[in-house]
């Protein structure tokens, strides 16, 4: 069960897990609600045989799919790219990621300006709407391997905030106000 949770405001180090006091958790049905993050299991040891991987493929058009790892090795200018991570942005489309090996925390601002924090390991995946501000860290063991699925040309290309006028940020405003993530469907 993938797991998050409403920040603190502290400025401690950004990979711990910021909990406030006491720990307020989200269930993924009122993450969805409140932002319109999907999250999906995969089979983190079979992933090209994921019947649940297999069917987003279709349903949703995958056609492009890498493997990103971050680490000290193996992540070209490291320390730059986690900086870049972690700075609050959005993109124009939406941000799919699978987690194969190791640990992190996508975090996702709500209505309210409230950061949530959701921890991803192996064999979670998250799709995270283009147009919502969010950012993502390594955890304390500074390790993710995952895997990036995408429709199409890949455009990895973050807008950092203040990005209001863009288009992707206005529907995004807009599916919110319209309730278009109030029905939670359950992966199978
Ligand atoms: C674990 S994937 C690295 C983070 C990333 O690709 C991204 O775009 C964060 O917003
Ligand atoms: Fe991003």
């Amino acid at each position: 069960m993938v797991r998050a949770w409403f920040m603190d405001t502290s400025n401690d180090d950004q990979r711990l897990e910021h909990h406030r006091t006491p720990p307020e958790f989200l269930s993924l049905e009122t993450l969805f609600e409140k932002t319109g993050v999907e999250y999906f299991k995969i089979d983190a040891n079979n992933v090209s045989e994921d019947q649940t991987l297999k069917n987003l493929a279709t349903s949703r058009g995958y056609t492009y799919q890498d493997e990103i790892t971050c680490s000290r090795e193996c992540l070209p200018e490291y320390h730059k790219k986690l900086k870049m991570f972690y700075e609050e942005h959005l993109h124009t489309d939406e941000e799919i990621r699978l987690v194969l090996e190791g640990s992190g925390y996508f975090d996702v601002r709500d209505k309210e300006e409230n950061w949530i924090r959701i921890e991803v390991v192996p064999g979670d995946l998250i799709i995270i709407p283009a147009g919502i501000y969010h950012r993502f860290t390594l955890d304390m063991k500074n390790f993710i391997k995952a895997k990036r699925l995408f429709i199409g040309e890949p455009v990895w290309t973050p807008y950092n905030r203040p990005a209001d006028d863009m288009d992707c940020r206005k529907e995004y405003l807009q599916k919110l106000e319209r309730g278009v993530f109030e029905k939670f469907v359950t992966s199978s």
